[in-house]
């Protein structure tokens, strides 16, 4: 036996292919060298200085390892689902996700939002984060910050912003976890997806699937399939800002979404519960939150 698992250079990937990499060897009790690493740059990690939205959104992450996987170069694909766009290739296919972490943004800089100065400079290049800061703290002046998660804490250690927000499991991940504040989830919904770890193969490859389906967590499967058909039924893309977030409760699914103008002034939410993932129900929360926006909120949806 011997898979291998592409993934990109950044040092959040490489931990986070290490993650999938030893959930498979535990999982089939094979020895180390069964599954072996392939690391893959990606114009995303290439280019730093513009938004990603400027050179073209999400396949930057995802083109050069499609490639890798349909030329045969690698079986499998490790992505933080966050990066991977609703609408991908039929000859590729989502094969498992790991138990989902901590999916809550953290603020660096400062102990909440309430206490950022006037005025303050944040520093991030997700138009979601954006958003929903300016909608809390119209005040706040956002400024572009890319980067691997290093990059950026060293970009405010530098001074070029007050503040910056962060995936919390990339910072756990990454072995920080006292790094930043948590961002309770009902002010900042994080992005779809966000905290999950996909493993991607070519559709008809059949047996690394049967490998992958042993290290899946179905409940985060669930959730994360049930934000990205929100998404996917927004047409949303990287310059729409759009939180997402599905949590498994007693009494079925709760699924929170929200949509909002680029400025903030702007937001629409759902919350529902009791259901059970569908798409159809997915798709019925993003038409609710575009019934219910302004026509200059719909029309930023294109609708
Ligand atoms: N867009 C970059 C990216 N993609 C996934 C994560 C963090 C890990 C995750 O959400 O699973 C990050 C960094 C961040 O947003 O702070």
């Amino acid at each position: 036996m011997k898979l291998r698992l592409g993934t990109r250079g950044s040092p959040l990937a490489r931990v986070q292919a290490q993650s999938v990499r030893h959930a498979l060897l535990a999982a089939h009790g094979w020895g180390p060298d069964a599954v072996e690493i392939v690391e893959i740059r990606t114009t995303g990690d290439r280019v730093q200085d513009r938004a990603l939205a400027e050179i073209g959104g999400k396949a930057l992450w995802t083109k050069e390892l499609d490639r890798a996987l349909l030329g045969g170069e690698i079986d499998m694909a490790v992505h933080s689902m966050k990066d991977v766009e609703t609408v991908r290739p039929e000859t590729i296919a989502v094969a498992a996700m790991l138990p989902r972490a901590d999916v809550r943004d953290r603020l660096i800089g400062a102990d909440s939002i309430d206490a950022l100065p006037h005025g303050a400079r944040i520093g991030t290049s997700s138009p979601r984060r954006a958003a929903q800061l300016r909608r809390i703290r119209p005040d706040l002046s956002i400024v572009l910050l890319r980067g691997n998660v290093a990059t950026r804490r060293a970009k405010v250690a530098a001074g070029e912003a007050d503040a910056t927000l962060l995936a919390a499991a990339g910072l756990d991940r990454l072995g920080e976890p006292d790094v930043g504040i948590a961002i309770p989830v009902d002010l900042m919904l994080p992005a779809p997806s966000q905290g999950a770890i996909g493993v991607e193969v070519r559709a008809d490859d059949v047996a690394t699937r049967m490998h992958l389906a042993a290290i899946g967590h179905p409940a985060t499967e669930a959730c994360v399939w049930a934000e990205r058909g929100v998404l996917a039924a927004l047409a949303a893309d990287c310059h729409s800002p759009v939180g997402a977030l599905a949590t498994l409760e007693p009494e079925g699914m709760r699924l929170r979404a929200e949509i909002l103008s680029e400025d903030g002034a702007e937001h629409v939410r759902a919350d529902r519960t009791g259901l059970t993932g569908s798409p159809e129900e997915a798709a019925e929360i993003a038409q609710d939150l575009l019934a219910r926006a302004s026509p200059r909120l719909r029309g930023l949806f294109g609708h």
